[in-house]
């Protein structure tokens, strides 16, 4: 099996607790609020690898979980920050929100990285909130708890050129010809169960990626032999080899086989209808080659034909050459930019059934408030009263009694009367 589309959990790691602790000198009767912050949760974090061609890493684990950022201490001795967790991905992958469907991230260069669940802050220790007033708090902040989610990685190769055709055409030979990949070849059709990427040298110092894709037959785009799967490979490559076997054993005649892949593709998708493609009219050292190539010239003149043969050699520097030059001229592949669909907000109450849940950026802070101990609930109060959340609430329909949820925590709504 090939792993190409799949779902993961990531949870970043919440932050440490702030520190309640208080200066201990001696001579000095009573030292003034010590407690240091703790440290922030690891991130989360993707990073695209060369060196990867599948996803195959995560069909066998699922859950991935970073570090918590440490407690705070006395002396005001901030909590260490929790390490970052790095999930190594292949270059291609398209990074998607489970739940929402919003693209994250489309890791397209080697060494790519972007944070899929950020670290929670670690909370403030007592120190922080001395004032005039209060110069002995007997409370700290709480760490803030690190994002969780559902994450969707879809990998979409990202090739220069891509080998499509019919099973058995040849197009692994060819690549194993020009490139140092070794596919597997055989004479039986869907040899190829996976894409594979080979670098091919044209001359010093100048390449480009050619990719050899499992086989397409009639029905493939509603998922017939290896279907549709693949075709999602060939999305992202900017010039298509159309390999067709020329001789008389082949399984299909070329010209046949040529409409027959051809329709796969633009039912797959129209815009690769569009793509530009080149024949590499394969097994030329066979009988009744010549003849069928004289008939596909014939018949398709506003296509490039090349005949080669994958076996002996013959014809391939040519092709090779002419896939180099067009390549020059040919846009970039395409990429995803993130989408950002929801603008961040501060503070929004939404209700779900009975439940009022309260949502945005300050309401984590929220969850960063030790609310058994009294004095930070005070502290609190205050801070909900800045934030109009009782007015929020009321509008959005909450009654005294009311369950108010904010992160993963489940409140009464007490308003003071
Ligand atoms: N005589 C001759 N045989 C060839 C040539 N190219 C490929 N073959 C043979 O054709 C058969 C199929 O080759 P593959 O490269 O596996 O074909 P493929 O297109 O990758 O097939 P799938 O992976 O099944 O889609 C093998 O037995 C190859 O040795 C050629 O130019 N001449
Ligand atoms: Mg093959």
């Amino acid at each position: 099996m090939f792993y190409d589309h799949l779902k993961i959990y990531v949870k970043a790691g919440d932050g440490g607790n702030g520190c309640v602790a208080f200066r201990r000198e001696k001579y000095v009767p009573f030292g003034g609020p010590a407690g240091g912050d703790g440290g922030r949760g690891g991130h989360v974090i993707l990073k695209a690898d060369a060196r990867l061609r599948t996803l195959i890493d995560f069909h066998f684990k699922k859950h991935f979980k970073a570090e918590r950022g440490g407690h705070g201490q006395g002396n005001c001795r901030t909590g260490r920050d929790g390490e970052d967790l790095i999930l190594r991905v292949p270059v291609g992958t398209v990074v998607r929100d489970a739940a929402t469907g919003e693209i994250i991230a489309d890791l397209v260069k080697d060494g790519q990285e972007v944070i899929v669940a950020r670290g929670g802050r670690g909370g403030r220790g007592n120190a922080r909130f001395a004032t005039p007033t209060n110069q002995a708090p007997r409370f700290a902040e709480k760490g803030e708890p690190g994002e969780e989610r559902w994450i969707e990685l879809e990998l979409k190769l990202l090739a220069d050129a891509g080998l499509v055709g019919l099973p058995n055409a040849g197009k692994s030979t060819l690549l194993s010809r020009v490139s140092a990949a070794r596919p597997k070849i055989a004479d039986y059709p869907f040899t190829t169960l996976e894409p594979c990427l080979g670098v091919v040298r044209v001359e010093e110092g100048e390449s480009f990626v050619l990719a050899d894709l499992p086989g397409l037959i009639e029905g493939a785009h509603v998922g017939a032999g290896l279907g549709h799967r693949f075709l999602r490979h060939v999305e992202r490559t900017r010039l298509l080899v159309h390999v067709l076997d020329m001789s008389e054993m082949a399984a299909m005649d070329p010209l046949k086989a040529f409409e027959v892949v051809n329709r796969e593709l633009m039912l797959y998708d129209p815009e690769l209808a569009e793509r530009p493609q080149i024949i590499a009219a394969n097994k030329m050292d066979l009988p009744g080659s010549e003849e069928n190539l004289k008939r596909l010239k014939e018949s398709l003149k506003d296509y490039e034909i090349f005949p080669i043969s994958a076996a002996t050699g013959q014809g391939i520097e040519a092709l090779i050459r002419r896939i180099a030059a067009l390549l020059k001229e040919l846009p970039p592949p395409k990429t995803f930019a993130p989408e950002h669909r929801k603008e961040r907000v501060e503070l929004e109450v939404r209700r779900e059934g009975e439940v009022f849940v309260v949502e945005g950026e300050l309401s984590r802070r929220l969850l960063m408030i030790d609310w058994e101990n009294p004095e930070a609930r005070r502290a609190a109060e205050e801070l909900l009263r800045r934030l109009g959340l009782e007015r929020k609430l009321r509008e959005a329909g909450a009654r005294p009694g009311a369950v108010i949820r904010i992160g993963r925590q489940e409140f009464t709504f007490q308003p003071e009367e």
